[in-house]
């Protein structure tokens, strides 16, 4: 085959291919037209037969003019040759005018040709343009007189839009309160009730009361979908308590300003959401100063922060080293959404940009649960350093014991109440569901291998506790695991409180072997084999002093440092 007729073939092929796409695009946009509404298709198709029978009628037209128009031309420019070619001979007879006036009538019949022609493509143009802008306005208004006469699809939605803007918001309105002296941050959550609008006989919170003291760490915890994100958000006032109340410093949120309140209620939560702009301008959100954005002035809460300020507030959440390893620096644009940072220095950000507002109260709403351990670590110890500060009242959901461990008061949120509320290892020796929340984790996240070792552990701080009330401070602990893997302690009694008979130090002695590894409650320990001394009393074991206190203390930091746990352990200590 020829290179030509390849060519030919090759176009032929692209001409196909074009017709095919053209022909089933029409064909769906139409069934689809019809499908929706078959009079205004109708009506916005009635122009393609009037365009197209108007475009052949004129080519024929201009067709023919044009032909006219070069024959006429061809006549003019014959006699203007004749003329100039023969020039002496007209003049020899004096018929220059005759020859003039030959030339002039064969012009003025192309000219008036050519008018025509001009004339006829402007009535054409105007016409073809003319024809889908008349076409598109009678789609509008006879579409517009479909809709509100309820015979199209989207007055169904027109009507969800107009619903919408006129939907009067269930919340009440912000107070204007803005209290001059220095709030302290104390939370009280009474009584509280709530259903989502959504699934308004799904009750989310039953009855819920927390008090939340100033510049106090409180954790909420508890199984998936019971509540705690619900509370901070009734807390944020993103929704409003069917019954009960939440007070700040005394007072219902609800009286307090909008821009005052949310200057000392700061939030992180687990997707932190920045903004297209640079670091500075993401740390500083809603706080910045008038902006002027296209002749607009963008009037915002203006709080005096300086430069050095800001830097001060990204140390504290662990982003300056980061922020300041960046060509620009502060001023570094972040991208849309942040994508330009990973997901732990977006959340380092986000938890600058809550801290800079200097709030009263941080909530900490899942705040590490999406990072990946390095990033969880980096965010984490930022957490700590501002939870340790102790400036503000601190409310922090995570499910990772290692998160909370450390706060004053853990509540265990449980079908919408507070089932459960202390200190880490008093809610541990309780045994109830905190310690049963511990236990799935350890199950869910290691070995079972080693979620036996930390139960055994769990029982034999509890056996150590149990021992010291009723003997006594211990001196020393041997562990060792029996071949049948269960953790054996022999303690030695301290000497000067040790109130044997005969004044001896006892020699070591077996107290807490804890045969049963699968046993499931720290009350299943028992003392097999207790150690000489005293008779436990009758009235059942006394609190026991600040000293027997500190001895458990120190002798449960001996046994971890003995044992060499493994991290994930510690994280259960007390
Ligand atoms: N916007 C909403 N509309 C309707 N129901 C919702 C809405 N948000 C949450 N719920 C429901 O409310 C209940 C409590 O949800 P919430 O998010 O407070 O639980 P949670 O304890 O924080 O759970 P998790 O630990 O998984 O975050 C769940 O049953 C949830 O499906």
């Amino acid at each position: 085959m020829t290179q030509d007729c390849q060519q030919v073939v090759e176009q032929a092929y692209l001409n196909v291919n074009v017709f095919l796409r053209t022909l089933v695009s029409i064909i769906t946009t139409l069934a689809f037209m019809f499908s929706i509404t078959e009079p205004l298709t109708f009506v916005a198709f009635v122009s393609v037969p009037a365009v197209v029978a108007i475009s052949m009628k004129y080519s024929a037209i201009f067709r023919q003019i044009s032909e006219e128009a070069q024959k006429s031309l061809a006549d003019a420019n014959a006699v203007a040759n004749e003329g100039l070619g023969n020039m002496s001979t007209i003049r020899s007879f004096a018929a220059e005018s005759f020859e003039q006036q030959r030339f002039g009538i064969a012009i003025g019949v192309y000219r008036k040709l050519m008018k025509k022609r001009a004339m006829f493509y402007l009535v054409y143009l105007t016409s073809t343009m003319m024809l889908p802008q008349v076409v598109t306005a009678v789609v509008l208004f006879y579409g517009g007189k479909l809709a509100s006469e309820g015979q199209m699809e989207a007055a169904g939605a027109a009507v969800r839009v107009f619903e919408l803007c006129e939907r009067k918001p269930d919340c009440p309105l912000s107070g204007d309160l803005e209290p001059h002296q220095e709030q302290v941050g104390a939370l009280q959550l009474r009584d509280l009730h709530f259903a989502y609008p959504a699934r308004p006989d799904v009750k989310v919170l039953d009855g819920l009361s927390l008090d939340i003291p100033a510049s106090q760490v409180v954790a909420l915890v508890g199984p998936s979908g019971n509540g705690k994100s619900t509370v901070i958000g009734l807390v944020k006032r993103l929704y409003h308590a069917s019954a009960g109340e939440i007070l700040l410093d005394g007072v219902p949120i609800w009286q307090y300003s909008h821009t005052h309140f949310h200057r000392v209620v700061s939030i992180v939560g687990q997707e932190p959401v920045l903004f297209a702009r640079s670091i500075k301008e993401n740390i500083l959100l809603g706080m910045s100063n008038p902006k002027r954005v296209a002749g607009e002035e963008i009037s915002n809460v203006s709080i005096p922060i300086t430069d050095n300020e800001i830097q001060d507030f990204a140390r504290k959440a662990n982003a300056h080293d980061f922020i300041s390893q960046m060509s620009q620096g502060y001023d570094a644009e972040v991208g849309e959404r942040g994508v330009q940072l990973s997901g732990g220095q977006k959340q380092r950000i986000a938890i600058a940009r809550a801290l800079a507002r200097r709030p009263k109260v941080l909530l900490l709403d899942e705040a590490t649960s999406a990072l990946d351990a390095e990033s969880e670590s980096q965010v984490q110890r930022a957490i700590d350093g501002m939870i340790k500060e102790g400036c503000m009242t601190v409310v922090i959901i995570a499910h990772r014991l290692s998160t909370v461990k450390n706060s004053h008061k853990i509540c265990v949120i449980k079908g919408g109440q507070v089932v459960e509320e202390g200190r880490h290892e008093d809610l541990l020796k309780r045994g109830g569901s905190y310690f049963q929340l511990v236990q799935c984790q350890l199950n869910a996240a290691e070995p079972s291998d080693k979620v036996d070792e930390a139960h055994d552990y769990l029982r034999l701080q509890s056996a150590l506790r149990v021992y010291a009330e009723r003997y006594g401070p211990i001196a020393e602990v041997g562990l060792h695991w029996n071949l049948d893997k269960t953790l054996v302690a022999s303690v030695a009694q301290a000497p000067d409180v040790h109130s044997h008979g005969d004044g001896e130090t006892s020699a070591a002695s077996q107290v807490g072997e804890l045969p049963n590894v699968h046993a499931n409650s720290l009350r299943d320990v028992s003392i097999e084999s207790p150690a000489p001394g005293p008779a436990p009393s009758l009235n059942g074991p006394s609190a026991p002093s600040q000293s027997v206190a500190e001895t458990i203390s120190k002798t449960i930091a001996s046994i971890e440092d003995s044992m060499n746990l493994p991290s994930w352990l510690k994280q259960i200590r007390h």
